[in-house]
């Protein structure tokens, strides 16, 4: 589903990434761990266009065809399926829990400014759809209640559902979690964990998730990719990183 193919990114003298490669299959779901610095957000913002690798590619298949997506605009790529959540919560935090959903719904329905403006018959009828559509996953995220409360109003653990439940508005293929768990005790990022396996298999999703909570990982990835210093020192079933003497070395043993 995606090929990051030797893929380098520096800023400067800084090597963020380091001929990176990665594939992703159909169906997984796949953790990217490594130390403060190692190059995992760098390697989700050039997933997502944020940054033009400055060598290499990136490949992601969609509607049966697979589309060289390197340095092409965010807004494309997320219309090709793949969609990201943040480190630090992005929420249109003075608008309601149900318009931060609503909104996002726009890049799924295509809809154009005219359209939305001169409201357009066609336009009320995706309107409607829209609606039903936010208010499901307000539902399926278990935030329904809320759905009149202003986004920045709701505790931090709700936020990052809600955060989820907006990337799922736009129909994702693929979606990139960076440090879902951040910030969460361990019993609500078990509940974070179970929530994300749940949607994953509802919505069909292929899952890419950065993350610091180690028994999150290692409990919930088939397969995990080590970084340190922009270069992936690592990879293979939990089972195998744990006992792999190089990321004890680097990673799991400075913890
Ligand atoms: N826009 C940028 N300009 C300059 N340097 C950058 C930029 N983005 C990232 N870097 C540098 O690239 C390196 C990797 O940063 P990155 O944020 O990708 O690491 P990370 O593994 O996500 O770290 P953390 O776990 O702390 O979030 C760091 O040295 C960082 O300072």
């Amino acid at each position: 589903m995606l090929k990051i193919e030797d893929m380098t990114m520096r800023f400067g003298g800084v090597i963020a990434a380091n001929k990176f490669n990665a594939h992703i299959k159909k169906g997984q779901i796949v953790g990217l761990i490594g130390p403060n610095g190692a190059g995992k957000t760098t390697i989700f913002n050039v997933i997502t266009g944020v940054y033009k690798p400055t060598e290499g590619q990136i490949k992601f298949n969609a509607n049966g065809k697979e589309h060289d997506i390197t340095g092409i605009r965010p807004d494309e790529i997320a219309k090709l399926g793949i969609c990201r959540t943040f480190q630090n919560i992005r929420l249109f935090k003075d608008m309601s829990v149900l318009d931060n959903v609503f909104i996002a719904n726009h890049l799924r329905i295509k809809s154009n400014v005219f359209s939305s403006i001169f409201r357009i018959p066609s336009y009320k009828k995706e309107e409607k759809e829209m609606l039903e559509k936010s208010l499901y996953l307000l539902d399926r995220v278990g935030l329904l209640e809320e759905k009149d409360e202003k986004a920045h109003s709701l505790p931090y653990g709700k936020q990052r559902r809600l955060e989820i439940a907006r990337a799922l508005a736009t129909e994702p293929k693929l979606l990139l979690l960076d440090e879902p768990a951040a910030g969460m005790n361990p019993q609500e990022s078990n509940e974070l964990m179970e929530f994300i396996l749940n949607i994953k298999e509802e919505f069909d999703l292929t899952v890419f998730l950065i993350e610091h909570h180690m028994d999150v990982v290692m409990g919930t990835c088939e397969e995990i990719l080590v970084l340190d210093h922009g270069v992936l020192i690592a990879q293979g079933d939990p089972e195998a990183i744990q006992s792999n003497q190089r990321v004890i070395e680097a990673y799991l043993g400075v913890e």
